[in-house]
């Protein structure tokens, strides 16, 4: 199929170090698709918490932090724009200090409902678009038009995260690797729209993999998905 002529939506859902983000951003420029990381959304909820000073334990005053705050979300795949309150924080976002809270402030559910409906509203507005998150096949978008599960070995993860972070020390990516799996646990276990596989995503294993083979292997998946000759 002409990459360029794909209509509808392909979604990137699985744990952290898989390869969501770069692979969704390579393959929404190929598809010449729109791109929306929903993790970023959840990282700036993050932020406009710790800035109000709410504990993480206090999900009304976190649900008030989120409410209160403008939040906005670019979806294209060449640019990230993300910004709080009108400050640009896609670097803060992506710092330990939003890594260690991300998860109590997404397990929020009604930070969830107002995130999800704007999710919702960015991808009406787009003819083809690529999304990447945890629930995004399983409640965002249930009628997708492709559904894709990455996974990968924990190890192998935890060493894509320290190469991305320019992590060298055993000691330090030691603790990426915990970091890791504390998440993916509370991510996993948490009662609102927990991670997991949807019934109808094809999941696909990046552990022996490089970037590029995912990215080709997701282009075939969503030109079958869309019933075009490959
Ligand atoms: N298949 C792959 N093989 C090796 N490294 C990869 C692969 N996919 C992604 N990466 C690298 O791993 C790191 C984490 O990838 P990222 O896309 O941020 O994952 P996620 O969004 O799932 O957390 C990045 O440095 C990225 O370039
Ligand atoms: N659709 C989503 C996306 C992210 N989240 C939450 C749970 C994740 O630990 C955090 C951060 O997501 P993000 O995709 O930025 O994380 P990684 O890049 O995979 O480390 O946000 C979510 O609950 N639902």
């Amino acid at each position: 199929m002409s990459e360029f002529g794909f209509r509808g939506q392909v979604t990137l859902d699985g744990p952290s170090g898989t390869g969501k983000s770069s692979v969704a951003r390579a393959v929404a420029t190929r598809l010449g698709a729109d791109y929306l990381d929903t993790g970023a959304m959840y990282r700036a909820a993050t932020v406009a918490v710790l800035d109000a000073g709410v504990d993480l334990d206090d999900a009304d005053g976190i649900t008030r932090a989120v409410a209160a705050a403008d939040i906005r979300i670019g979806t294209s795949a060449a640019a990230e724009l993300v910004l709080v309150d009108g400050v640009d924080v896609a670097e803060r976002i992506r710092g330990a200090e939003v890594t260690r809270a991300v998860s109590p402030v997404s397990a929020v559910p009604a930070v969830r409902r107002l995130l999800v409906d704007r999710q919702r509203a960015l991808v009406a507005a787009a003819d083809a678009v690529v999304v990447e998150g945890r629930d995004i096949g399983t409640v965002v978008l249930p009628d997708a038009t492709c559904k894709i599960y990455l996974t990968a070995a924990p190890e192998v993860r935890a060493e894509r995260r320290a190469g991305q972070l320019g992590v060298s020390d055993p000691a330090r990516i030691a603790q990426i690797a915990a970091d890791l799996r504390r998440r993916d646990e509370y991510d996993s276990s948490r009662a609102d729209s927990p991670l997991r596989p949807a019934e109808d995503a094809i999941v696909v294993d990046s552990t022996g993999l490089d970037r590029e083979a995912v990215v080709e292997r997701v282009l075939d998946l969503a030109g079958t998905a869309v019933g075009d000759p490959a």
